[in-house]
């Protein structure tokens, strides 16, 4: 199918009153690399739960792969193609590290060549030594990686990475950018949610950012680095921490 993979069309999120989010429309391209910028409490992580199902938003759609899926839940899209990272990883810590990708393939999609599937996707992040090792003891940048794994198990079309590098050494950014971009080059459009800047700036081919819950730019990392609205919103606020 052509067209865009993703479609977020007139979004609003509110809670009680507050209008956490939107309207927002955005559109992700097969393949693409899209940052998602924007200071504390600007609605990112509302639009990712808005995208992958767990939000149901108030108002507008979202389309995914030509199908309106706004009323379907998170197993449902996943299943579709539409998977997420989570920024703080939540293993299963009593398996190995194989079997904690043997269960979502087993609920998103079951195979007889599970453990194949399972054992290419720990070699694509560099976790192919530690199948058979217990999760709960994992580093922080196995255990991200292990995070990136889960959500690559369901063979996605587009892969939401929530933070996948926060608090990481910059050689482990290094290397978790290494593995994004690899994903990224075998189709995967990837949507990344982060604050450590030149990652994303590296990362992306285009880069959104937020404002109280609104698109305040849209365009390509240079000439994000170079909005005065962004500077003054989202750099300045960086430059302060
Ligand atoms: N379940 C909720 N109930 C009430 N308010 C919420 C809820 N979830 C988020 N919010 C509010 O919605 C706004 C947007 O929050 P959101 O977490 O989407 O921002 P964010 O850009 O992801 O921030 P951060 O960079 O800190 O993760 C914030 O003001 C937040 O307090």
């Amino acid at each position: 199918m052509s067209g865009p993979i993703l479609e977020v069309r007139g979004v609003e999120q509110r809670f009680g009153p507050f209008q956490a989010l939107g309207p927002v429309d955005l559109v992700l391209h097969r393949g693409e690399r899209l940052g998602i910028i924007g200071p504390n409490g600007s609605g990112k992580t509302t639009l990712i739960n808005c995208i992958s199902g767990t939000l149901r938003p108030q108002q507008g759609r979202v389309v995914f792969d030509g199908v309106d899926v706004t009323d379907l839940p998170p197993h449902r899209r996943a299943r579709m193609g539409l998977s997420r990272s989570f920024q703080i990883p939540k293993p299963f810590t009593g398996m190995t590290v194989l079997e904690n990708l043997l269960v979502p393939i087993d609920q998103i999609s079951p195979s007889a060549d599970a453990e194949d599937r399972a054992l290419a996707v720990l070699e694509s992040v560099g976790l192919q030594r530690r199948a058979g090792h217990e999760a709960g003891g994992l580093s922080q940048l196995e255990l991200r990686k292990l995070e990136l794994a889960r959500a690559l198990v369901v063979e996605p079309k587009v892969l939401v990475a929530d933070e996948a590098m926060a608090g990481l050494s910059e050689g482990e950014i290094d290397d978790v950018l290494a593995i994004l971009t690899h994903l990224s080059a075998t189709g995967i459009a990837v949507i990344m949610i982060e604050h450590i800047m030149h990652a994303v700036m590296r990362f992306s081919t285009r880069i959104v950012c937020f404002e109280t819950g609104r698109t305040i730019a849209d365009a390509a990392p240079d000439v994000i680095a170079a909005d005065p609205l962004v500077q003054k919103v989202y750099f300045g606020e960086q430059t302060r921490h």
